[in-house]
């Protein structure tokens, strides 16, 4: 067998594809092997051709690395979600997959299609990643090293449903239960699905109690394939359900695999060996937390009329929309009244729900309220987040 060795440096078509293998980690245990034809060899290098095999056994990274979607709906709200947050992630060249974060020191940002994002934190080429809760269920297909740090960073909102034609000898069923009882399944003649889903789809429908079912897959328009005659039902991503209706399809009660939007998902393994990560996932998570958090609020500042504060605390908690946060502010405003300085008006901050604001407003003027003010928040920082705790919990730590 002969052995080439050449070095990166020495060869630049090598060190350019080099930066789109996975490395060798800490805890990856697979050396990566790729067909690669090579045109400059020397004797010291890193990388073994094996007849025709590039061998790659790159050093040890110390940099964190954060994997986003290069491409698809969550690209741009990720990247929006980030900034949001004070995180702006720069990218030099909008053809280059690999960008930083002035904010984050020693962390790079790793472009990549979702599911490569949540194949190479199972690897452990990526430490921290943004994806669908979808992808990470269906291309992590339950590893025990994948942690959601964040579980709900609204957006991204879909669901994994099964679907299948609101026509013909379905007409009537409307239950997976329905579905499974027909007596149309056979092993001749199973129940024919679409998906792109290959590992949840033939997962539920087992669970589900239905035993004839042929899969096929494709990469998108599934909707077209009942009304082509390729299958009988699809498992397939819905949000709006406009796609399905259009294409004359429904879905059926039980028939809801998962509820999905993006999510922050980690590298258990990287969490608890990789120096630093653990820090950044902190801060990360405190800025979407706080971010998050704010984006439901508005604050609601108005004056009061009141003997005390007391007394104008004790009026605004008497209604059921205005407790604020931790209950409200409320600020003496003096005033010079016959030469001596006393405060009969309060100024008082809550922070109210949005979807509650109106409500609160009128709360606030039945009880004396007066030029209300209602301005949005930016960050709510709690003093610590309760998904921080939770992660340190599934970590050990
Ligand atoms: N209709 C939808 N509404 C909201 N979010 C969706 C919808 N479809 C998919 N998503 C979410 O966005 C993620 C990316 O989907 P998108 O279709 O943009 O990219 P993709 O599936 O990687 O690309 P493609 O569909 O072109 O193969 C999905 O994994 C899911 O989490
Ligand atoms: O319920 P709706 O709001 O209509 O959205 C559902 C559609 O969105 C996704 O497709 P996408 O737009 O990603 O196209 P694709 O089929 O090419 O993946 C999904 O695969 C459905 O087809
Ligand atoms: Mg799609």
């Amino acid at each position: 067998m002969a052995l080439i060795q050449t070095s990166l440096q020495q060869c630049p078509a090598a060190a350019a594809f080099s930066q789109f293998l996975p490395s060798s980690s800490s805890h990856s245990s697979t050396r990566f092997s790729v067909k690669f034809a090579v045109s400059c060899f020397s004797a010291s290098s890193p990388v073994t051709i094996v007849n025709g095999n590039v061998d790659m056994k790159s050093a040890e990274r110390n940099e964190i690395r954060l994997g986003l979607p290069s491409k698809g709906r969550m690209a741009t709200d990720t990247l929006d979600l980030l900034k949001d947050c004070q995180l702006s992630v720069r990218q030099l060249n909008p053809r280059q997959y690999v960008a930083d974060i002035p904010q984050l020191s020693n962390v790079e940002v790793w472009f990549q299609r979702p599911k490569d994002i949540v194949r190479k934190l199972v690897s452990g080429d990526l430490d921290l990643g943004i994806v669908g809760l979808d992808t990470v269920s269906e291309f992590g297909q339950g590893n025990e090293d994948l942690i959601l740090v964040h579980d709900e960073l609204a957006y991204g909102d879909c669901r994994l449903s099964l679907a299948i034609p609101k026509y013909g000898i379905f007409e009537k069923i409307n239950s997976v239960k329905e579905l499974a009882q027909m007596p149309q399944w056979t092993a001749e003649k199973p129940l024919r699905v679409a998906t792109g889903f290959t590992y949840l789809g033939p997962k539920f429908l087992k669970e589900n109690g239905l035993q004839h079912v042929a899969f096929s897959t494709a990469d998108g328009a599934l909707e077209a394939a009942p009304a082509m005659g390729i299958a009988d039902a699809i498992v397939d991503l819905v949000s709006s359900g406009i796609t399905l209706k259009e294409n004359n399809l429904k879905e059926i009660e039980g028939g809801v695999l998962l509820e999905s939007q993006a999510v922050l998902v980690a590298s258990k393994k990287s969490l608890l060996e990789r120096k630093g990560l653990l820090d950044i996932t902190h801060e990360i998570l405190e800025r979407f937390e706080a971010h998050l958090r704010a984006l439901g609020q508005f604050t609601v500042v108005a004056n009061m009329r009141g003997s005390s504060a007391e007394e104008v605390a004790e009026r605004i908690l008497s209604q059921p929309s205005l407790a604020g946060l931790q209950g409200p502010t409320v600020s003496p405003v003096f005033r010079k009244i016959d030469g001596r300085v006393k405060a009969d008006y309060y100024a008082i901050v809550i922070c109210v729900p949005k979807k509650q604001i109106y409500k609160s407003v009128q709360q606030l003027r039945a009880i004396g309220g007066s030029g209300v003010l209602v301005s949005p928040l930016t960050y709510i920082f709690d003093e610590e987040t309760p998904r921080w705790r939770q992660l340190l919990s599934k970590l050990g730590l």
